[in-house]
């Protein structure tokens, strides 16, 4: 444990002009920053909050009604399709909240309550978003990637294949159970760029490239930003997807652990290759192959387990 003494959270003022070279090198270096001065509205954060504490709230057999995630809805305990399992449940949605996604709702819980779910989540997720365009931009500027807007424009596309996931990781009632139960085991996320934020209770571990793992102090008042897969591909491998996982602790007895994350996405259609400007010639060869995110959704991220190293399926390194 004595390495957690030497990591400190690479923090990232949004609003400070220089702090696009602090920026890549935590992309850089672990992939990973927290966020403060974002500009988002403290009270959009704090109702999505209250909307998803009220939905984890209702009877199981509701909840189970918006299910399963076949990829979206509620799901609990099974993550994903290849037998992946953590103590955690939680909600995966599209982030334009899509009529499917407010019929389920509507059906179970009434159209009042879908209808202010919805509004509270495009508030949300119109904020965030802004917020991950403002980084990824900062970034192309750092990376001197012209247009600036080349990873934005993806996630502002009306196609953008965005997700948006509430997790509730609830205390567990045994005091005798295991300590450091996963609540959602390690992976990188196949996205461009993450942004989470939950509520004061503890539990997201971050691994270091010599496979520490890192504890990372919650706040609920900031996010946090992960690189995404696609991101270290369209970077040519510069920046790091962050390998994370979320141990449930039980620090929390009343409610648990609440998270809620925004995933940006691509359209389905978009070609995802390294970037010419960081393929040169003779100098860094291009590492990874060029694939729709279509095709790597269904052939890599769907049918792959939550640890797998997806990346090495597009890698024209040999392994
Ligand atoms: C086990 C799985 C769950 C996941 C799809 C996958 O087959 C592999 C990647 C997983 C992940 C991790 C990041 C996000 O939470 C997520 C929504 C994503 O895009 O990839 C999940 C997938 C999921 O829960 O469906
Ligand atoms: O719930 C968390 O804090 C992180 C979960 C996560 O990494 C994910 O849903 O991809
Ligand atoms: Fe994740």
């Amino acid at each position: 444990m004595a390495i957690e003494q030497f990591f400190t959270c690479p923090l990232i003022e949004l609003s400070e002009p220089d702090s696009k070279p602090q920026l890549v090198k935590a992309c850089e270096e672990f992939g990973f920053f927290k966020v403060i001065n974002h500009r988002v509205p403290i009270h959009v954060m704090t109702r999505l909050g209250h909307e998803a504490v009220r939905f984890f709230s209702l009877p199981l057999a509701d909840k189970l009604r918006t299910g399963p995630p076949d990829p979206f809805g509620y799901g609990n305990k099974k993550i994903g399709s290849n037998g992946d399992v953590g103590s955690v449940e939680y909600l995966l949605l599209t982030t334009n909240y899509s009529n499917q996604d407010y019929q389920r709702f509507s059906s179970t819980f009434g159209e009042a309550a879908a209808e202010n779910f919805r509004c509270v989540l495009n508030e949300y997720v119109s904020s965030v978003r802004k917020m991950a365009c403002e980084i990824l931009e900062m970034v192309a500027d750092e990376l001197k990637i012209q247009p600036r807007n080349v990873f934005s424009k993806l996630l502002m596309d009306e196609e953008s294949d965005s997700v948006f996931r509430l997790n509730h990781y609830p205390p567990s009632d045994d005091e005798s159970r295991e300590k450091n139960l996963i609540g959602f085991g390690e992976h990188t996320d196949p996205q461009i760029i993450s942004v989470l934020r939950s509520n004061n209770t503890s539990g997201l571990q971050i691994s270091l490239r010599d496979g520490k793992w890192i504890s990372i102090p919650p706040d609920e008042t900031s996010f946090f930003v992960n690189v995404g897969d696609s991101l270290q591909v369209m970077t040519n491998g510069r920046l790091k997807s962050v390998r994370h996982r979320v141990v449930a602790n039980n620090n929390n007895k009343s409610f648990g652990r609440l998270s809620m994350i925004y995933f940006g996405g691509p359209p389905l259609s978009e070609k995802i290759a390294p970037l010419p400007s960081l393929v040169k010639a003779g100098e860094s060869e291009s590492l990874y192959r060029e694939f729709t995110w279509f095709d790597f959704k269904k052939s890599v991220v769907y049918n792959s387990r939550l640890a797998d190293d997806r990346l090495r399926r597009v890698s024209l390194r040999q392994s």
